[in-house]
Formats: C-alpha cells, structure tokens, sequence
C-alpha cells in the first residue's frame, strides 16, 4: 500500500527507487496507490479477499495504521495470518523507531526479505464523533488533550502540504499558547483517577510526535498499555521540560504520573480531543482495549527484544484508588 501523501510526496518520488528495490531483492508483490484517506482501509481488505498474507504499508505511521485498521475490521481470515512489512517514507515514523526500522530504502527492503517477525499488542480505541461512537485499532501510541492538539494542528499543516519533523515541534509550541488543562476522570483497571489534566498518552510502543518519548518504558508485546498522565503545568514549566520528551526522564516530573493497565476510560467535561498512531479523531468519553500480541509484524535486523525488555522498570506508580 503506497500512499502517495506520505512525507509530504516523498513516497511517490522515491516509488520507482522503492520498487526497483523490491525486485532486487526478489520480492514478489502488486502494489496500489491510496488515492484518498481511508483508501489504505479498504485497499487491505480487498487484498486479503484475493489471498494476500503479508502487506507492505509504504508510508508513515498514518498509512500503517489503516492497514492494521483493514486487517482487523476482514472477515476473510485471522488477523493472526497476516504478516505487515513497513517502507518508511513518513514525516514522524515513530512506530518505526521501536522496532529500528532503517531509514536506508535498501536495508529496510532487505529485513522484509529476512523477514524477522515479532508479535506485537494491538489497541481498540472507542470514541465520539459527532455524538456517535466510532472504533479504531492502533499499534503505536494515543493521545488525549494537548497531545492530540498538537496532532490536530500538525495534521492540519501535513495537509497544507508542510512537510519534516519540525512541523510537531511548531505546532506544539502553537498549541500551548491557547492550549488550556481540563478536568478529567480516568480509570485504569477499575482504579480512579481523577484530576486537571493538561496531556495523556495511552502507548503501545514508546515513541510519538516524531520522536518524543511520552511512554519511555512501553513494551510493545505485554498486553499493557503505559500511560503517562500529565498534571496541570505552567507553559513555562512545558517549555523547561521539552528535553524530558525526548530523552525519556518524563517520568521523573512531579507533575507527570505513569500507570499501566489493560482498560483504560476517559471522561471529560469539555470534551477533549484524540488522536492516534498520528491520526486526530474525535473525543471524548473514550475506552481503550488491548489484544496481546495480536499483530505480526517484520522488524529491523537490529531490533533487540530483550534490550527493551531489561530497562522494564517497576518504579510506575499504582493509580489512586477513587
Ligand atoms: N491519496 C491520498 N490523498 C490524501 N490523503 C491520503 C491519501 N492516501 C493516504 N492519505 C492520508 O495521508 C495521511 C498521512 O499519511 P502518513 O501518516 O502515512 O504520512 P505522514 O503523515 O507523512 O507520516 P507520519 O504519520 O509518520 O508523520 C493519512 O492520514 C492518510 O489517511
């Protein structure tokens, strides 16, 4: 699935380097070219009905996610049957990074021929748009609050045809002057947690908005989603802290909270915004669902399990009884 939108049209520039290299490494495939959003959706279901197995999204954490949107909303077969490949041609790519997914069109086409298959989580996001509930499956990362305003905003210039990874940091800084915390209900496990909440991040892997690490700790396979709930900050203190998003001390704030669980809901009044893997969808009141180790996917050669596995750090704090 090559979706010609990603990285601002780098995927349709790059396609005959792509696809050259698919043959070079002798790769039988078809492809197909989204022509509109959601086509990724409905392009996967097809090809499963014609007995397709293993796809390959060509794009970024958008096109990815509607793929494993198509392969869990099939009939046709388990979704346990389905292998997925990535070319990463995205702005952020943040799944990719998890699972060190090379930037070299060359050594990412060479781990789909070794073909390394790790089984990640999948996540089930319920939420309300326009009064009615919608479903979405996600395999990175979601975000409630400011984190999905930032998402709305960069989104927002991605289809101005802006492209590169400082469009999140921008945004970001856009978000904040107007950006104002909400009071919000969550409850993980059947545990309360109830307080004025500026962002949250609901992960399955650890990387989101091009890098940042709001989830330093995520195991993609545990059946877990870690989430990082930030309290109400000073812009101020947002700005001093911009450096904990990326090297993965967010955690140690005083105002951020870390909690991990299979279930998570989320109530507000005013609604608030979400997004995932990337995508802004509606709002709130949402519900999170997890399938362990639902999904195949093909990793980077360099990709580690057990590295990830060793930083697996206990210290996350127990949510707050009600
Ligand atoms: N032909 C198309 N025309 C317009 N939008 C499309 C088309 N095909 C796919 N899309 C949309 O393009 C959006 C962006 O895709 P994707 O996320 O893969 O690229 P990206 O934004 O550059 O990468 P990343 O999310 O990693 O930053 C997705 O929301 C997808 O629905």
């Amino acid at each position: 699935m090559v979706n010609p939108r990603a990285g601002g049209g780098k995927s349709v520039v790059d396609w005959p380097i792509i696809s050259r290299l698919l043959n070079k490494y002798d790769i039988h495939y078809s492809h197909a070219f989204t022509e509109y959003k959601y086509h990724a959706v409905e392009l996967t279901v097809q090809a499963i009905v014609k007995g397709y197995r293993n796809i390959i999204a060509v794009g970024g954490d958008g096109t990815l996610n509607e793929v494993v949107n198509g392969i869990f909303i099939q009939k046709t077969v388990s979704p346990s049957e389905i292998t997925v490949g990535v070319i990463g041609v995205g702005t952020g790519n943040d799944w990719f990074r998890m699972y060190e997914i090379p930037h070299n069109y060359e050594e990412c086409v060479r781990a789909i021929k070794n073909k390394r298959v790790f089984k990640q989580d999948v996540g089930v996001a319920e939420y309300y748009e326009s009064s009615v509930r919608h479903t979405r499956y996600f395999i990175n990362a979601a975000g409630v609050g400011f984190d999905a305003e930032v998402a709305r905003r960069t989104n927002r210039l991605k289809d101005l045809g802006k492209r590169g990874a400082l469009l999140y940091i921008f945004s970001l800084i856009k978000a904040l002057i107007r950006y104002r915390s909400t009071r919000i209900n969550v409850k993980v496990d059947g545990k309360h947690f109830q307080d004025t909440v500026f962002s949250l991040t609901i992960g399955i892997c650890r990387f989101n908005g091009a890098g940042m690490m709001q989830v330093p700790f995520a195991l993609s396979d545990d059946g877990l989603f870690d989430v990082t709930i930030i309290k109400k900050i000073s812009k101020l203190n947002v700005v001093a802290n911009l450096p904990r998003l990326y090297n993965g001390t967010i955690l140690k704030h005083s105002r951020v909270l870390g909690v991990r669980g299979k279930s998570i809901e989320i109530m507000s009044i005013p609604a608030v915004g979400l997004e995932v893997d990337g995508e802004s969808l509606g709002e709130t009141p949402l519900k999170f669902s997890i399938m362990q180790q639902a999904l195949s996917v093909i990793v980077g050669e360099q990709f580690n399990q057990s590295k990830l596995t060793a930083k697996k750090q206990p210290q996350l704090l127990e949510p707050a009884a009600s």
